[in-house]
């Protein structure tokens, strides 16, 4: 360990930029970050991130030894491949790609209501019409085949099925046919469809009325929705997933309100809402179970979003247990009562404390009943694992005036290694060794389940138009690399899902971050899709099913780099002629 330095949720102010420049095709583009969205600190907090370096210098040089069997590794490339039959894939979700917001009687989501407040997302984009997913999903499927994905990841949008959130009252046919129409274009070119019920666009009339995922009767009104699509696609659909990423839903839904439906119940709100949602998983699961197991032999999971927590001196027993409340805060909130019965015992005790503290008869965690921790164990076939990024964490103690919130409940700090590579979105840190040790934390604490991974990927932090998104094979090639040392050590992986197949609308961020393997021209009404370097180097990882052996991985960049030059081209001409036959200037989002 080299040394690691204090960000907190302020940015580094030593920022660095990004790889464009490397890549650089200066006659066809010109690669910006815009100004609003540098991080804005004053001197004063320079000061204090300062003093901040310092101390965490102090407290990261004396944990120089490597310590583990993951951390000696955590350097060298293993070249070898994955078992006959990993399936390779890549994702999206509903409200991120599909558009056609309020076409064929479509209903409205917390994201098409959120959108329309303004300031609240990125210059203002809306997830409108994106990628047009809904009418050009034929053409995304021969990328796909092109590819020789194995499988693609994708959501249901609720309200394009049941307009109303409601099955009671009105099924939106041409909804389903939609999807039946996607999942059988799928299947005939022999794609997996792996579905997740629910990547965050709850129907708005489901908020308005009842306060969205604060109220307890979302449990009901999901399962209707989830036997509803298990009895219209379960015939074709063996993988289903109930909800992605619930950690961003409660924390970022309804405790600092940054997405949909833009709730700040602070201290309180991300834990009821996560609650609420641990059981309307469960009673799917037995919904699945009981119904539908027996005659349609699928299996149904939960997409679990996590960073991993690495103690920033591992010889410290405050670091380990800080770095190990940060992990279950985050995976454990929700893997562990869907696998162990109940919360962490370190919420409970974390929680309790503090509420206790502020003079609440009560925990602000909520209580499962023994009834629901048994009916809620066990509730998982398989788990889906987003990861992107790793922190190293030492413990904090957060002044009581800052009031009460799940960040502070957590009692400690995030800090990030000024050398890890940070590409991308302000929260994405490049730290390969991070996903095999939480695909070992996975294996360790939860009886090694099966393992999807759902989502892992980087993403473009500028406006930024290179199609050579070398720092993106990077990325790629360390973390699919680590996890294929997990499945060495043991851990039950069986498929993996780049995220996202294209760019797409990235929630508070707008269009301003590009996870995708395609780029899409948003800027051009028929959003032409071009494909970027990393197309071609993940085809040969999976092509290869791994990584075979040092002399030919390494010539896949080279090669990848060949082709994405004259993508460059082709995008610029495509804009030069677009630009000759439109007056209006490009949208700000998208310049070139
Ligand atoms: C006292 C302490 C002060 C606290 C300050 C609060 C600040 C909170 C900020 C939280 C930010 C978290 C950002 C992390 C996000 C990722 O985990 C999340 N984006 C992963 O979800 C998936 O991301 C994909 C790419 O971003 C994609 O968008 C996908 O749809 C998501 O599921």
């Amino acid at each position: 360990m080299t040394g690691c330095v204090f960000s907190g949720f302020l940015r580094n102010y030593t920022e660095v930029w990004g790889l464009c420049g490397n890549l650089w095709t200066p006659e066809a583009f010109e690669c910006k970050k815009t100004e609003s969205s540098l991080p804005k600190i004053t001197m004063l907090q320079r000061c204090v991130l300062r003093t901040y370096h310092v101390l965490a210098l102090v407290l990261c040089v004396s944990a120089r030894e490597d310590f583990d069997w993951t951390k000696n590794e955590k350097t060298s490339f293993y070249y070898s491949t994955f078992p006959t039959g990993f399936s390779w894939g890549a994702g999206s979700s509903a409200y991120q790609t599909e558009g056609a917001w309020n076409i064929d009687g479509k209903g409205m989501s917390i994201w098409d209501a959120f959108t329309r407040k303004k300031g609240k997302i990125f210059l203002n984009d809306t997830g409108d019409t994106s990628c047009d997913g809904y009418n050009k999903f034929k053409e995304d499927i021969t990328l796909m085949k092109d590819m020789k994905l194995n499988h693609y990841r994708f959501s249901i949008s609720w309200p394009r099925i049941l307009p109303s959130g409601l099955k009671s009252e009105h099924i939106n046919e041409k909804g389903i046919k939609y999807y039946e129409d996607l999942i059988n274009m799928l299947l005939d070119n022999k794609i997996t469809p792996i579905v997740i019920l629910y990547h965050w666009d709850l129907p708005q009339l489901l908020q308005e009325k009842y306060g969205g995922w604060q109220n307890v009767t979302m449990v009901n009104y999901f399962n209707d929705f989830a036997n509803l699509c298990f009895e219209r696609f379960g015939h074709k659909v063996k993988y289903w997933m109930t909800f992605n990423n619930p950690w961003s839903i409660a924390v970022e839904g309804y405790e600092t309100g940054e997405h949909a439906p833009g709730m700040k119940l602070k201290g309180t709100g991300a834990y009821k809402a996560a609650h609420h949602i641990i059981k309307a998983h469960a009673k799917v699961w037995h919904t699945y179970d009981m119904q539908w197991r027996s005659k349609q032999k699928g299996m149904v999971g939960i997409s679990l979003t996590a960073d991993w927590g690495e103690p920033v001196d591992i010889t410290n027993q405050r670091d380990i247990e800080a770095a190990e409340r940060y992990i279950q805060f985050y995976l454990g909130w929700f893997a562990t009562p869907i696998f162990n019965g109940d919360y962490p015992q370190v919420m409970k005790d974390y929680i309790g404390r503090k509420s206790g503290q502020q003079g609440l008869g009560a925990s602000r965690l909520p209580v499962f009943s023994p009834q629901e921790k048994s009916y809620i164990k066990g509730t998982c076939d398989f788990l889906g694992l987003g990861h992107f990024t790793t922190r190293y964490i030492t413990p904090k103690n957060y002044p009581s005036g800052l009031g009460d919130s799940y960040f502070t409940d957590r009692d400690l700090a995030e800090l990030v290694d000024p050398k890890w590579p940070d590409p991308g979105s302000e929260w994405l840190y490049s730290v390969p060794w991070g996903f095999r040790r939480m695909l070992n934390f996975v294996k360790t604490q939860y009886g090694n389940p099966m393992v999807y991974v759902t989502e892992n990927g980087v993403s473009e932090k500028m406006v930024c138009t290179d199609l050579c998104d070398d720092w993106r094979m990077q990325y790629f090639k360390d973390y699919i690399n680590e996890m294929l040392k997990a499945v060495k050590d043991g851990v039950n992986v069986k498929g993996y899902t780049a995220w996202s197949l294209l760019d797409n609308f990235e929630w508070d961020e707008g269009f301003s971050e590009r996870f995708g393997l395609y780029y899409v021209d948003f800027s051009n009404k028929n959003k032409p899709r071009y494909p970027k370097a990393s197309v071609q180097f993940y085809k040969r990882i999976i092509s290869s099913n791994g990584f075979p052996n040092q002399r030919e991985v390494e010539s896949w960049k080279r090669k990848a780099v060949e082709t994405c030059a004259s993508s460059n081209q082709l995008l610029a001409a495509a804009r030069r002629k677009s630009q000759g036959n439109q007056e209006k200037a490009w949208p700000v989002h998208d310049e070139v």
